[in-house]
């Protein structure tokens, strides 16, 4: 199968995991469009989305699926989102589409973090995808200095990119994420840190991963 093949398969197994009758919590990518165009199969099943993201939202609305503003809502059962790559526990790098922050913000919302990713995206220990960074562009520089002398990571500004936000991604090559919650917390601190792209303390409480076996579930 090829690695779209298995985001289909993905999307679509994720619709076993929505709640009739619930929000739903949205996140972004090229997995997530699948799950998505899945999600317009039972569109009058749902009470709607919360998106992370202004191309999901305009996916969705494309769809006839009505989003809602992450202000309105207290609390969703499930929210449903790729990842650049997730460990065995279930800590996940994102950011690859540059909507990392919404992606927390409707994650926390969530009691559950649904991940849908090909298997390519399962590793060992996360840092071979360059994390991304959401930075408040006076930062960039300073936040780039600081991963180079606190942990030895070459960081550079994401060429073109303005977040939804109006901010920079920061990518950083060369780490190894061995404590991801402490990077987290650490990084977090930091003046101008927008968010991380590590999911520590949002991370996956499943991962549907799509293999050439077929769907493969993990529990964290
Ligand atoms: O974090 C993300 C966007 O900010 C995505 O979930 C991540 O980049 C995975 O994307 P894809 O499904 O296209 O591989």
């Amino acid at each position: 199968m090829t690695q779209d093949e298995l985001k289909a398969l993905v999307g679509q197994a994720a619709l076993a995991y929505v709640v009739p009758g619930s929000i739903v919590g949205v996140g972004t990518g090229s997995t997530v469009n699948c799950f998505i165009d899945a999600l317009a199969t039972m569109k009058d099943q749902i009470a709607g989305a919360v998106s992370s993201s202004i191309k999901s939202t305009e996916r969705l609305k494309a769809h006839g699926i009505p989003v809602l503003d992450s202000n309105e809502v207290t609390a969703i059962p499930v929210y449903i989102d790729g990842a650049d790559e997730i460990d065995h526990h279930g800590y996940m790098v994102k950011g690859g589409g540059a909507a990392l922050t919404r992606e927390k913000i409707v994650a926390d919302l969530a009691e559950r973090f649904i991940c849908i990713a090909d298997e390519s995206k399962l590793v060992d220990v996360m840092g071979a995808f360059p994390l991304p960074v959401e930075v408040i562009p006076m930062a960039a520089s300073q936040v780039i200095r600081r991963f180079a002398s606190q942990y030895g990571g070459q960081a550079s500004i994401r060429a073109g990119v303005t977040t939804d936000n109006g901010n920079v991604i920061v990518d950083v090559r060369g780490l190894q994420i061995s404590d991801p919650l402490a990077m987290e917390n650490e990084v977090n601190q930091w003046p101008g840190v927008v968010t991380v792209g590590i999911f520590g303390h949002h991370k996956a409480r499943v991962c549907l991963l799509g293999t050439s076996q077929g769907v493969r579930t993990l529990n964290f």
